[in-house]
Protein backbone atom coordinates (compact mmCIF):
# COMPACT_ATOMS: atom_id res chain seq x y z
CA UNK A 1 0.00 0.00 0.00
CA UNK A 2 0.83 3.59 -0.57
CA UNK A 3 -0.17 5.24 2.47
CA UNK A 4 1.85 3.00 5.45
CA UNK A 5 2.53 6.55 7.53
CA UNK A 6 -1.30 7.23 7.29
CA UNK A 7 -2.39 4.25 8.48
CA UNK A 8 -0.17 4.34 10.90
CA UNK A 9 -1.26 8.07 11.98
CA UNK A 10 -4.75 6.26 12.18
CA UNK A 11 -3.72 3.43 14.33
CA UNK A 12 -2.76 5.60 16.69
CA UNK A 13 -5.58 7.50 16.74
CA UNK A 14 -8.09 4.49 16.79
CA UNK A 15 -6.28 4.29 20.25
CA UNK A 16 -6.92 7.63 21.40
CA UNK A 17 -10.50 7.38 20.20
CA UNK A 18 -10.93 4.11 22.35
CA UNK A 19 -9.14 5.78 26.10
CA UNK A 20 -11.52 9.08 25.32
CA UNK A 21 -14.44 6.21 25.32
CA UNK A 22 -15.95 7.42 22.31
CA UNK A 23 -15.81 4.10 20.59
CA UNK A 24 -17.85 1.54 23.18
CA UNK A 25 -18.82 -1.89 22.54
CA UNK A 26 -17.03 -1.86 19.11
CA UNK A 27 -18.61 1.56 17.77
CA UNK A 28 -17.42 3.71 15.65
CA UNK A 29 -15.23 2.97 12.43
CA UNK A 30 -12.52 4.91 10.72
CA UNK A 31 -10.43 4.85 7.48
CA UNK A 32 -7.80 6.84 5.39
CA UNK A 33 -7.42 7.34 1.46
CA UNK A 34 -4.65 5.42 -0.30
CA UNK A 35 -5.46 7.42 -3.34
CA UNK A 36 -8.32 8.56 -5.60
CA UNK A 37 -9.69 4.76 -5.83
CA UNK A 38 -8.83 2.76 -2.84
CA UNK A 39 -9.17 3.50 0.96
CA UNK A 40 -8.39 1.42 4.32
CA UNK A 41 -11.64 0.83 6.57
CA UNK A 42 -11.82 -0.86 10.38
CA UNK A 43 -13.06 -4.19 9.72
CA UNK A 44 -16.74 -4.50 10.65
CA UNK A 45 -17.53 -5.46 14.77
CA UNK A 46 -13.97 -5.40 16.15
CA UNK A 47 -13.17 -2.95 18.84
CA UNK A 48 -11.91 0.28 17.92
CA UNK A 49 -9.60 0.98 20.42
CA UNK A 50 -7.27 -1.94 19.99
CA UNK A 51 -7.12 -2.19 16.30
CA UNK A 52 -3.64 -2.87 14.51
CA UNK A 53 -2.67 -2.00 11.06
CA UNK A 54 -3.76 -5.77 9.78
CA UNK A 55 -7.57 -4.95 11.38
CA UNK A 56 -7.86 -1.97 8.02
CA UNK A 57 -9.02 -3.79 4.76
CA UNK A 58 -8.98 -1.92 1.55
CA UNK A 59 -12.13 -0.57 0.16
CA UNK A 60 -13.11 0.29 -3.09
CA UNK A 61 -13.97 4.21 -3.13
CA UNK A 62 -16.84 3.71 -6.28
CA UNK A 63 -18.28 0.31 -5.02
CA UNK A 64 -17.38 -0.42 -1.89
CA UNK A 65 -16.10 -3.74 -2.82
CA UNK A 66 -13.44 -5.40 -0.68
CA UNK A 67 -11.15 -7.57 -2.28
CA UNK A 68 -9.92 -9.51 0.94
CA UNK A 69 -13.55 -11.20 1.12
CA UNK A 70 -13.59 -9.72 4.80
CA UNK A 71 -16.14 -7.65 6.00
CA UNK A 72 -15.25 -3.83 6.54
CA UNK A 73 -17.59 -1.38 8.49
CA UNK A 74 -21.44 -1.56 8.12
CA UNK A 75 -21.09 2.36 7.30
CA UNK A 76 -18.86 1.79 4.67
CA UNK A 77 -20.66 3.30 2.31
CA UNK A 78 -20.38 6.66 4.57
CA UNK A 79 -16.62 6.69 4.61
CA UNK A 80 -16.56 6.30 0.15
CA UNK A 81 -19.06 8.95 -0.24
CA UNK A 82 -17.09 11.73 1.76
CA UNK A 83 -14.06 10.41 -0.15
CA UNK A 84 -15.77 10.60 -3.50
CA UNK A 85 -17.49 14.54 -2.67
CA UNK A 86 -14.38 15.77 -1.31
CA UNK A 87 -11.09 14.96 -3.03
CA UNK A 88 -9.20 16.86 -0.41
CA UNK A 89 -10.42 14.51 2.63
CA UNK A 90 -7.91 11.93 3.05
CA UNK A 91 -8.86 10.65 6.65
CA UNK A 92 -12.84 9.82 8.28
CA UNK A 93 -13.70 9.53 11.79
CA UNK A 94 -16.76 8.21 12.87
CA UNK A 95 -17.29 7.93 16.79
CA UNK A 96 -20.33 7.15 19.44
CA UNK A 97 -20.06 10.07 21.78
CA UNK A 98 -22.20 11.03 24.61
CA UNK A 99 -21.73 14.51 23.23
CA UNK A 100 -22.90 13.93 19.84
CA UNK A 101 -25.69 11.22 20.48
CA UNK A 102 -27.62 13.15 23.07
CA UNK A 103 -26.94 16.66 21.36
CA UNK A 104 -28.20 15.30 18.19
CA UNK A 105 -31.57 14.16 19.55
CA UNK A 106 -32.11 17.68 21.64
CA UNK A 107 -31.66 19.59 18.51
CA UNK A 108 -34.35 18.53 16.45
CA UNK A 109 -34.02 20.53 13.36
CA UNK A 110 -31.43 19.41 10.48
CA UNK A 111 -28.47 21.12 11.60
CA UNK A 112 -26.89 22.46 14.97
CA UNK A 113 -25.17 25.99 14.97
CA UNK A 114 -22.69 26.55 16.77
CA UNK A 115 -21.32 30.26 17.65
CA UNK A 116 -19.98 32.42 20.17
CA UNK A 117 -17.03 29.95 21.03
CA UNK A 118 -13.16 30.15 20.93
CA UNK A 119 -12.58 26.73 19.57
CA UNK A 120 -14.52 26.79 16.23
CA UNK A 121 -11.33 28.16 15.10
CA UNK A 122 -10.02 24.22 15.52
CA UNK A 123 -11.98 23.97 12.26
CA UNK A 124 -10.36 24.68 9.12
CA UNK A 125 -10.56 27.95 7.36
CA UNK A 126 -12.73 29.12 11.11
CA UNK A 127 -10.97 32.71 12.01
CA UNK A 128 -13.23 33.46 14.84
CA UNK A 129 -16.36 33.09 17.43
CA UNK A 130 -18.29 35.16 15.86
CA UNK A 131 -19.51 33.09 12.37
CA UNK A 132 -21.85 30.48 13.06
CA UNK A 133 -20.92 26.93 12.05
CA UNK A 134 -23.65 24.62 10.94
CA UNK A 135 -23.24 21.18 11.23
CA UNK A 136 -25.55 19.11 9.29
CA UNK A 137 -27.59 16.73 11.39
CA UNK A 138 -28.95 13.34 9.67
CA UNK A 139 -31.86 11.41 10.67
CA UNK A 140 -30.17 7.58 11.70
CA UNK A 141 -30.85 4.91 9.06
CA UNK A 142 -29.75 1.42 8.88
CA UNK A 143 -30.00 1.67 5.29
CA UNK A 144 -26.66 3.21 4.92
CA UNK A 145 -26.92 3.28 0.70
CA UNK A 146 -30.41 5.64 1.29
CA UNK A 147 -28.48 7.26 3.71
CA UNK A 148 -25.24 7.80 1.80
CA UNK A 149 -28.08 9.21 -1.18
CA UNK A 150 -29.61 11.74 1.42
CA UNK A 151 -26.07 13.06 2.53
CA UNK A 152 -25.36 13.29 -1.23
CA UNK A 153 -28.85 15.29 -2.00
CA UNK A 154 -27.83 17.83 0.94
CA UNK A 155 -24.16 18.44 -0.07
CA UNK A 156 -25.23 19.25 -3.56
CA UNK A 157 -27.73 22.19 -2.25
CA UNK A 158 -25.57 23.14 1.05
CA UNK A 159 -22.03 23.65 2.29
CA UNK A 160 -21.03 19.96 4.30
CA UNK A 161 -18.05 21.04 6.30
CA UNK A 162 -15.79 19.03 8.69
CA UNK A 163 -18.41 16.79 9.73
CA UNK A 164 -22.13 15.30 10.09
CA UNK A 165 -24.21 14.43 13.24
CA UNK A 166 -26.07 10.96 13.22
CA UNK A 167 -29.68 11.89 15.02
CA UNK A 168 -29.08 9.46 18.08
CA UNK A 169 -25.95 7.54 16.51
CA UNK A 170 -22.48 9.88 16.70
CA UNK A 171 -20.47 12.25 14.92
CA UNK A 172 -18.66 11.15 11.38
CA UNK A 173 -15.58 13.87 10.77
CA UNK A 174 -12.80 13.85 8.28
CA UNK A 175 -9.81 16.07 7.49
CA UNK A 176 -7.09 16.55 4.75
CA UNK A 177 -5.12 13.75 7.17
CA UNK A 178 -5.46 12.54 10.15
CA UNK A 179 -4.01 15.22 12.20
CA UNK A 180 -6.67 17.02 10.71
CA UNK A 181 -9.27 14.95 11.20
CA UNK A 182 -7.77 14.05 14.58
CA UNK A 183 -8.11 17.97 15.33
CA UNK A 184 -12.01 18.69 14.04
CA UNK A 185 -12.91 15.17 15.63
CA UNK A 186 -11.24 16.91 18.98
CA UNK A 187 -12.54 20.59 18.36
CA UNK A 188 -15.97 19.50 17.59
CA UNK A 189 -16.56 17.06 20.59
CA UNK A 190 -15.24 20.14 22.36
CA UNK A 191 -17.65 22.51 21.17
CA UNK A 192 -20.76 19.96 21.27
CA UNK A 193 -19.79 19.72 25.43
CA UNK A 194 -20.10 23.34 25.77
CA UNK A 195 -23.19 23.43 23.73
CA UNK A 196 -25.00 20.96 26.02
CA UNK A 197 -23.70 22.79 28.83
CA UNK A 198 -24.83 26.46 27.90
CA UNK A 199 -28.16 24.33 26.93
CA UNK A 200 -28.53 22.80 30.22
CA UNK A 201 -27.10 26.03 32.16
CA UNK A 202 -29.16 28.45 30.04
CA UNK A 203 -32.63 26.91 30.70
C1 LIG B 1 -22.18 -1.04 18.55
S1 LIG B 1 -22.94 -1.35 17.02
C2 LIG B 1 -22.74 0.14 16.13
C3 LIG B 1 -22.68 -0.10 14.66
O1 LIG B 1 -23.95 -0.43 14.17
C4 LIG B 1 -22.14 1.11 13.94
O2 LIG B 1 -22.90 2.25 14.19
C5 LIG B 1 -20.71 1.39 14.23
O3 LIG B 1 -20.31 2.51 14.46
C6 LIG B 1 -19.72 0.29 14.18
O4 LIG B 1 -19.99 -0.60 13.15
P1 LIG B 1 -18.80 -1.38 12.42
O5 LIG B 1 -19.49 -2.30 11.44
O6 LIG B 1 -18.04 -2.12 13.48
O7 LIG B 1 -17.95 -0.34 11.77
ZN1 LIG C 1 -21.76 4.13 14.24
Amino acid sequence: MTNNLQLHELVNACHWIGQKGWSPATGGNMSVREDAHWCWLSESGKDKGSLTAEDFLQVSIADNHAPSGRKPSAETGLHTLIYRLFPQANAVLHVHTVNATVLSRVERGPELLISGFEMQKSLRGQTTHLDTVPIAIFDNSQDIDALARHIEHYAQERPLNYGFLLRGHGLTCWGRDVAEARRHLEGLEFLFECEMQRRLLEK
